[in-house]
C-alpha cells in the first residue's frame, strides 16, 4: 500500500531540487510513531540539519498514532510529513530487547519512497552536528551504516555477550572456533544509507513474514537482509554512546559528526543523569549541545525562510495558501506567511 502522503508529488523535493525522475532525489528520512515525546527527538533532528546547512530535506514516516497536532508541528519546521502503515512481525513469542521493538519493524515501508533515488535514515533519538551530505554520493547498490557494539546488558541474550566478544575490539577477545564461524559484521539500524526501491521493498514484507522475530527487532531482520551488500561506515557518522565507555579507543569525540542518544536514560528530552553513566562529563556536553540546537529559534523553519536561509517548501506555501483561504473565509484569524525575503 503507497504511503499515505500528507504532501503531494510536487513536495516531494520542497527546497526546488530536481523533480523525482529528471534528477536524482535525495533526502534524509526519520521515523515517528506515538503520541508521546519522539516528537522534540525529530523536531530537533530538523533543525540540527538545517544548522549544518543539509542541502536535503527531512521526510518523516508517520504512523496512524501521531496526532495532528505533532503533525503541523513537523510540517512548521519544514518537514516533509509521510503517513505509512504499521508493520507487524510475524506472531511470535519474542522477548523485544525493549518492548517497544515491535513497532521498528514499520521502519521498513521507506523503502517504498521511490520518489528519492537515495536517502539517509536517521533514527529521532539522533543529532547531526556536522553536515554528512557527502555521504549520498557513496557508489549505489550497498548498504552503509556504522557497527554496533555487543557489550551491553541489552545485548545479555546474545552469544557474542556470553563469550565477551566484540566486533569492535574483535582481537581482544577472540570468537571461539568451537562456537563455528564469526558472527557477520553487524549494524546498528538508527542509521543508514539506502536506496528506496519498490522490489527490495515488497521482498523485505514477504521475508518478514517468514522470519521469526528476534531480541532486536526489525535491526536484526535488516542486518540479516542486507549482510551481503552491508558495508561499514566508521562511527562518526552514528556515535552509538555505549562505544564511549565500552571502546573508548575507536572513539575521538571532536570528530564525531552524528551523535544516536541510544544508552539508556541519554534521550535528551527525558534525561534526569540518574541511569549508569549518564553522569560522565561527555554525556552532559551532548545532551547540552542537543538541546543547544532545539531551543534554538534562529533555526526554526519560518525563521530560517525569514532570514532567507531557506526556501519556503512548497508543502509549507501550500498550507499557508490553505490558512490565508480560510482567513478570507473568515474561519481564522489571518495568518501571515513568513516573508520570502
Ligand atoms: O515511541 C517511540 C519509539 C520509537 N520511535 C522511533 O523509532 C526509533 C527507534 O527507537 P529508539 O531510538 O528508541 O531505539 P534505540 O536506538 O534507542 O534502541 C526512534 O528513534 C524513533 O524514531 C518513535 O517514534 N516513538
Ligand atoms: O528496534 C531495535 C533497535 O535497535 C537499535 O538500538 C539498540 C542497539 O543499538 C543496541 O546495540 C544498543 O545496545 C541499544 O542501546 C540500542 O537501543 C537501533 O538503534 C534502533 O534504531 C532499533 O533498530
Ligand atoms: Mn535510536
Amino acid at each position: 500500500m503507497a504511503p499515505h502522503d500528507i504532501t503531494t508529488a510536487a513536495d516531494a523535493n520542497p527546497t526546488g531540487l530536481a523533480k523525482a525522475g529528471s534528477m536524482p532525489s535525495r533526502a534524509y528520512v526519520t521515523f515517528l510513531a506515538g503520541n508521546g515525546d519522539y516528537v522534540k527527538g525529530v523536531v530537533g533532528l530538523a533543525k540540527g540539519l538545517r544548522k549544518v546547512k543539509s542541502k536535503y530535506p527531512l521526510v518523516v514516516a508517520i504512523l496512524p498514532d501521531v496526532p495532528g497536532e505533532h503533525r503541523e508541528i513537523l510540517v512548521s519546521q519544514g518537514c516533509i510529513v509521510k503517513e505509512i502503515e504499521p508493520v507487524y512481525p510475524p506472531e511470535n513469542q519474542t522477548q523485544f530487547a525493549m518492548a517497544y521493538y515491535v513497532i521498528n519493524y514499520s521502519k521498513l515501508r521507506i523503502w517504498e519512497f521511490v520518489e528519492y533515488s537515495k536517502m539517509i535514515y536517521l533514527d529521532g533519538d539522533i543529532q547531526v552536528f556536522e553536515n554528512i551530505d557527502h555521504l549520498f554520493d557513496l557508489p549505489d547498490n550497498n548498504f552503509y551504516a556504522v557497527m554496533d557494539c555487543f557489550c551491553e546488558k541489552t545485548w545479555s541474550h546474545s552469544p557474542q555477550y556470553k563469550v565477551g566478544y566484540c566486533q569492535q575490539c574483535p582481537d581482544r577477545f577472540k570468537w571461539p572456533a568451537k562456537l563455528g564461524p564469526k558472527p557477520a559484521l553487524y549494524f546498528n539500524a538508527g542509521m543508514f544509507v539506502y536506496e528506496p526501491n519498490l522490489s527490495t521493498y515488497h521482498d523485505l514484507l514477504k521475508k518478514l513474514k517468514i522470519t521469526p522475530p528476534t531480541p532486536f527487532a526489525e535491526q536484526d531482520f535488516l542486518n540479516m537482509y542486507f549482510r551481503d551488500v552491508y558495508k561499514p561506515i566508521p562511527p562518526i557518522y552514528n556515535l552509538v554512546l555505549a562505544l564511549m565507555w565500552r571502546h573508548p579507543e575507536n572513539i575521538q569525540l571532536d570528530k564525531v559528526k552524528v551523535v544516536h542518544y541510544c544508552a539508556a536514560g541519554s534521550k535528551p528530552w527525558r534525561y534526569t543523569g540518574e541511569e549508569q553513566n549518564m553522569d560522565r562529563e561527555d554525556i552532559k556536553m551532548l545532551v547540552k549541545k542537543w538541546w543547544d540546537v532545539y531551543n534554538d529559534e534562529s533555526l526554526d523553519y519560518k525563521n530560517s525562510v525569514a532570514s532567507g536561509e531557506v526556501e519556503a517548501g512548497a508543502e509549507q506555501k501550500n498550507l499557508q495558501a490553505f490558512l490565508a483561504a480560510l482567513s478570507e473565509a473568515g474561519v481564522i484569524p489571518y495568518i501571515p506567511a513568513p516573508s520570502a525575503a
